[in-house]
């Protein structure tokens, strides 16, 4: 992998600051790109300078920033072209240099310069780049340099939580986890447990939520032997088992009321009494509790709640630092044990859904989503997008579209895509037309869009001049309203029983299948199999 030494970068990023109180600078993060190792590098935006996005500027540098070490985005499918970006205020412009530039703001095709306003503190915006690269623009308070297996993530939230998880480690008061669920406050508590002076003792988790009042003292502080009936001998509770090491309350929140005073007492007085006991026990756990409840106005002890809050630590939501999505995305990825490679080659429409997806089940959600799809891969298919999602997709919400702006338009005159700005084994970009009025996506819904398809056979060329767009817009416009497989992943077995019947065309095919019908001739041939026998058409729609 080619890689350049920027000093440059290095002197941006110590310019721009790295503590928490510097203001906060607006960066780029690699969230999508085929080579995987390229996931969470960043690039950082000069307040006072354009900058130019291409495929060999500007330098994007990976975590460990200090390293010096950075390379430009690289990917074939970006043009050497620029796509500018001019931070303004509280917007942004962004002005595509010419006809070869192929970017995406928001899931929305730049056909011309575009001025939007920057995203509201917490949210962040997805740039797509060529056909395969997807960036997210953001804020960051503070760069990240820090490092922790558990918790991945290149925001400045994960970064700024890493530090006060490195700092309140070894402190021995309670710590209280708040986050929305599945937001890794888990593994925060691990992460205290593993970094404290406590790391060699035991490690003991209880979920609250699955103690009914009843059961939970006996679980947490122990009996003695007869202290109820069955009680043969005598039980040790979670509190004496921590001992010397740390005890994590997930669920706080569902602790039963009971309970809760018998927590205070121990949290205070270190000392607990087991069920039946007449002698009191010490324990020296190191207490982490979670919860993901409004603890102040949910009937919760509040001077229980006070002792627990010594030191809170929050878990971001995955949206509130969609940044940090490539590199979650990958480690859950390889944790199914699939192989780089393979997701590689995961087609554009389901990589940008998992960009723009706002993950109300945050981290967990997007696990599952990836373990869903190394399993559909494994059977050799790629899912649809509401499959891969588990649910339909769910875009950030927009607070003011994007409008255009009275900039000057791009250049008139035709363009001819440079061959070298194409994926290697992909067929060469076409010539772009020479540019004539043509209508903006936003009014074409799903129906318009099959409507042409349809009455086109699914031949791209004419169903975009029938629609008055460009083609790069009619591939933007079927990745936005169809969530049907590319046709590269069709398998044998899904076309076998299609070109078995008696009426099979190629057209009839393609709109069954929903791909565009040279991408399927182009399947049917790799797979070895039969074109439909009135397949006579000569077209050379080439794009997809
Ligand atoms: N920063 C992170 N880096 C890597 N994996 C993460 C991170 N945050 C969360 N995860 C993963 O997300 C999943 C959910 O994390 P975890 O169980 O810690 O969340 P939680 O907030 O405790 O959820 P709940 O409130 O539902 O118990 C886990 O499988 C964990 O591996």
């Amino acid at each position: 992998m080619t890689s350049l030494l920027s000093p440059e970068l290095t002197q941006t990023f110590t310019e721009t600051g790295t503590g928490p109180q510097a203001a906060p600078a607006w960066v780029l993060t690699v969230i999508w790109h085929p080579d995987l190792q390229r996931m969470g590098e960043q690039a950082v935006l000069s307040p006072d300078t354009p900058l130019a996005l291409n495929r060999y500027q500007p330098l994007f540098s990976p975590l460990q920033a200090a390293a010096g070490w950075a390379q430009p985005l690289l990917h074939a499918s970006i043009s050497r072209a620029s796509l500018t970006l001019k931070l303004g205020g509280d917007s942004l412009t962004l002005s595509p240099e010419d006809e070869r530039v192929r970017a995406e703001w928001q899931g929305q095709a730049l056909t011309g310069p575009r001025t939007v306003p920057l995203p509201a503190e917490g949210d962040s915006a997805v740039i797509q780049l060529g056909k395969r690269v997807l960036l997210c623009l953001h804020r960051a308070h503070q760069l990240p340099v820090t490092d922790n297996p558990l918790l991945l993530g290149v925001s400045s939230a994960m970064e700024g939580l890493r530090r006060q998880v490195a700092r309140v480690a070894a402190a021995a008061l309670p710590v209280l986890v708040r986050g929305e669920s599945g937001t890794g406050k888990e593994r925060v508590a691990q992460s205290l447990h593993r970094l404290s002076p406590w790391a060699a003792g035991p490690w003991v988790t209880v979920n609250m939520a699955t103690l009914s009042e009843g059961l939970a003292p006996a679980e947490l502080f122990g009996a003695a032997r007869g202290a109820y009936t069955g009680a043969q001998v005598a039980r040790t509770g979670l509190w004496a088992q921590a001992d010397g090491g740390s005890l994590f309350l997930d669920e706080i929140g569902d602790c039963p009321a009971a309970v809760q005073p018998m927590l205070l007492r121990v949290i205070e007085s270190g000392e607990f009494r087991p069920l039946g006991a007449t002698q009191p026990l010490r324990s020296r756990a190191r207490l982490i509790a979670a919860t993901d409840r409004p603890l102040e106005t949910s009937g919760f002890n509040l001077p229980l709640l006070r002792r627990l809050q010594t030191f809170t630590l929050s878990t971001p939501s995955l949206r509130s630092r969609r940044e940090d999505l490539g590199v979650l995305a990958r480690q859950a990825w390889l944790d199914t044990g699939a192989t780089p490679d393979d997701l590689a080659e995961m087609p554009t429409e389901l990589a940008r859904a998992l960009c723009l997806h706002d993950w109300p089940g945050n981290v967990r959600q997007l696990e599952q989503a990836m373990r869903r799809l190394a399993l559909d891969h494994a059977a050799g298919l790629w899912p649809s997008v509401e499959a891969l999602l588990g649910e339909p997709l769910r875009l950030p919400p927009d607070p003011a579209p994007p409008h255009p702006t009275a900039m000057t338009p791009p250049p008139a005159a035709p363009v001819l895509a440079a061959a070298d700005d194409t994926e290697p084994g992909l067929p060469p970009a076409e010539p772009l037309a020479a540019p004539r009025a043509r209508q903006s996506t936003a009014g074409i819904d799903r129906t318009m869009l099959l409507q042409a398809l349809d009455a086109h056979g699914w031949q791209l060329k004419e169903a975009a001049e029938a629609l008055g767009v460009s083609r790069p817009s009619i591939y933007n416009l079927m990745a936005r309203w169809l969530d049907t497989p590319p046709a590269e992943s069709l398998a044998a077995e899904q076309l076998t029983p299609l070109l078995a019947r008696p009426d099979a065309t190629l057209a009839a095919m393609a709109r069954q299948l929903q791909v565009p019908r040279e991408a399927l001739r182009r399947r049917l041939r790799a797979l070895g199999l039969p074109r439909p026998p009135d397949d006579t058409d000569t077209d050379t729609d080439t794009m997809e």
